[in-house]
């Protein structure tokens, strides 16, 4: 089954054209990985595949709907995963995790908040104001999302892997390789080569002038 499917996309920034007319599909189990230099457009095209930024033309289909017309069960259905994490920097772990749960209708326990941190290598850091942190901690916190989105059957992930050592980007990879066996959908992004033993289907922006 097709989880996500673009059609004629084209998008221009700065009045660059980035890409144009692209066609592409993600099914069930599928992975979507896409490549390209620094400002080849892969950021705005996860935008568009969200539904977080308008495209000049074509159209993205979630379940083969359009994804305006199906956006509260596509967000349901949905992590997306930016260059930003969207932590609040004063509150700790605990309370950014517990805030998003709730704001995403997942039943998640405040111990299973716990014990995912602790997987997380995060153990003594739970409480701690995020902002005391360090960048690769912090981005493990945001990526927690990623064990308690129980409804996700799709996930964009823009750089996921930024300021991870290599024992986070080993958790990071080990769980979307869970997911993707599961039937779960990606699409992500990452400079650095993905080291998955998981089949993939490549998608290369070159950089337009
Ligand atoms: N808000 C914006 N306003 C104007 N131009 C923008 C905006 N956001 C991005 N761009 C331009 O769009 C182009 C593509 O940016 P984008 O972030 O999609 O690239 P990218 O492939 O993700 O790059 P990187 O590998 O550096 O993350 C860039 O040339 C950038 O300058």
């Amino acid at each position: 089954m097709v989880v996500l499917s673009a059609h004629d996309l084209s998008v221009v920034k700065s009045d660059r054209l980035l890409f144009d007319k692209l066609n592409f599909s993600v099914e069930q189990g599928g992975l979507l990985y896409v490549k390209g230099p620094n400002g080849a457009g892969k950021t705005s095209l996860l935008r568009v595949l969200c539904g977080l930024l308008d495209s000049e033309s074509g159209e993205v289909n979630f379940k083969q709907q359009a994804i305006h017309s199906v956006s509260s069960s596509f967000h349901h259905q949905l992590v997306y995963f930016g260059h930003k994490a969207g932590l609040n920097l004063r509150l700790s772990a605990i309370e950014n995790l517990d805030f998003w749960c709730k704001q995403h209708e997942q039943n998640v326990s405040i111990e299973q908040i716990y014990q995912t941190l602790a997987e997380l290598q995060l153990v003594g850091l739970e409480e701690l104001p995020i902002g005391h942190l360090s960048a690769g901690q912090q981005r493990r916190v945001a990526l927690a999302r990623l064990w308690f989105k129980s409804s996700a059957c799709l996930w964009i992930l823009d750089e996921p892997f930024t300021a991870l050592d290599t024992s986070g980007i080993s958790l990071l990879m080990n769980k979307i390789a869970d997911f993707l066996r599961s039937g779960g959908a990606v699409v992500m992004t990452s400079h650095q080569d993905l080291e998955l033993d998981y089949p993939k289907q490549e998608l290369v922006l070159e950089y337009r002038i």
